[in-house]
């Protein structure tokens, strides 16, 4: 089987063979509409504004949070969604993606060097439990996972690039695809794969977002000045879906639609699962097609970003903030180390 087709292309493919899952076009038009007062305003910068848990550096240090972070960045949905793991920190109890970074934040207070390769490729399982410890009943969940991960990564970065992330970034020469070939390369949790309808696809929603942090954490400058971070697509999770239906840009067949409500889990790789995954990241696409359409007929001069990376990130902090208007939308539940 040769090399899988790019994220976008299978986020194509699948979207064109897709049967419980359709991208509205309508649907796809009035999202856009109703984010392009937003979208002017969307910067790089808002990375860490927006964020007070992100590094403020752009320095190897804060590449290496990045990394870290990135490599066990999935997985985070509870079993039941009134009884969540939860990480304080700074008198603030958080849920989901940024308890990890809680987590994170709190170990380094600690003095515990967890953004440092030569810790975590030997760090054993009982020193992950306590770093990631929640601070109510429900752990964090797949700890195994994540350990597994870290000494596996860990290894590799000692190995191959000297124990620095910079190092890695600094092999990619400026372009978000080579870094993002260098991340799957060598990094097997990163491999997000799929077979579709005869083909091999790969939506690489990990390491995509690790690419998007790694030129937000840079702010776009210097080793971070990706020319070609426009070629990166949406980070394919389970969140975005359930923002992309909300909106209408997005629809489920009853068949679909009615597992998820009773809360039935896909296996990763499933058809229903992949056509969730690479239906979102075409409907992003779109939608990101269509802001740019809106801001040419209005003739927007200010000087507008709008990638396919911000309107993922603004996509999620939305969803994020209407997770009570969002209610009644059903995610997908798949428990894997992808996303
Ligand atoms: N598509 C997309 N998926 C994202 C992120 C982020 C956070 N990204 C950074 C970028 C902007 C902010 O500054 C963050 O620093 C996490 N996730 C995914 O969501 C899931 C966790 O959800 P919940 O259980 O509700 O916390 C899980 O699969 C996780 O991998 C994103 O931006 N886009």
């Amino acid at each position: 089987m040769g090399p899988p087709l790019s994220p976008r292309e299978s986020a194509r493919f699948v979207a064109e063979n897709s049967r419980d899952v359709l991208v509205d076009h309508e649907g796809v038009r009035r999202a856009a509409e109703l984010l392009l007062p937003a979208a002017a305003a969307w910067r790089v910068e808002q990375w860490k504004s927006l964020h007070e848990l992100n590094p403020r550096g752009a320095d190897e240090a804060a590449l290496g949070w990045v990394f870290l972070v990135d490599s066990l960045n999935f997985s985070f949905w509870a079993e039941r969604e009134d009884s969540k793991c939860a990480v304080r920190y700074g008198g603030t109890p958080y849920t989901g993606y940024w308890a990890l970074c809680a987590a994170v934040n709190r170990a380094l207070d600690q003095g515990i060097p967890i953004t440092s390769a030569s810790y975590y490729a030997t760090v054993s399982l009982e020193q992950v439990r306590d770093i990631f410890r929640s601070d109510t009943a429900v752990p964090m969940p797949l700890m195994e996972e994540r350990h597994r991960i870290l000494n596996e990564t860990g290894k590799i970065l000692l190995e191959k690039f000297g124990g620095s992330f910079l190092n890695c970034v600094q092999k990619s020469g400026r372009s978000a695809q080579k870094l993002m070939q260098l991340i799957v390369k060598n990094f097997p949790s990163y491999r997000d794969e799929a077979e579709f309808e005869g083909k091999r696809i790969a939506f690489y929603k990990r390491a995509q977002i690790l690419v998007a942090d790694t030129w937000s954490v840079l702010e776009g400058k210097g080793d971070g000045c990706f020319e070609d971070i426009s070629s990166i697509t949406m980070f394919a999770d389970y969140r975005l879906p359930q923002i992309l239906v909300y909106l209408g840009a997005l629809k489920y067949s009853d068949e679909l639609l009615k597992k998820l409500l009773k809360g039935e889990m896909l296996l990763n790789g499933d058809k229903q699962e992949v056509e969730i995954r690479g239906c979102s990241i075409w409907c992003v696409e779109l939608i990101r097609d269509r802001l740019l359409e809106l801001l040419e007929e209005k003739g927007e001069n200010s000087p507008v970003e709008i990638n396919s990376v911000l309107l993922d990130y603004h996509l999620w902090d939305y969803a994020r903030e209407h997770r009570e208007d969002m209610k009644g939308v059903p995610f997908h539940r798949t428990r894997c180390i992808y996303y």
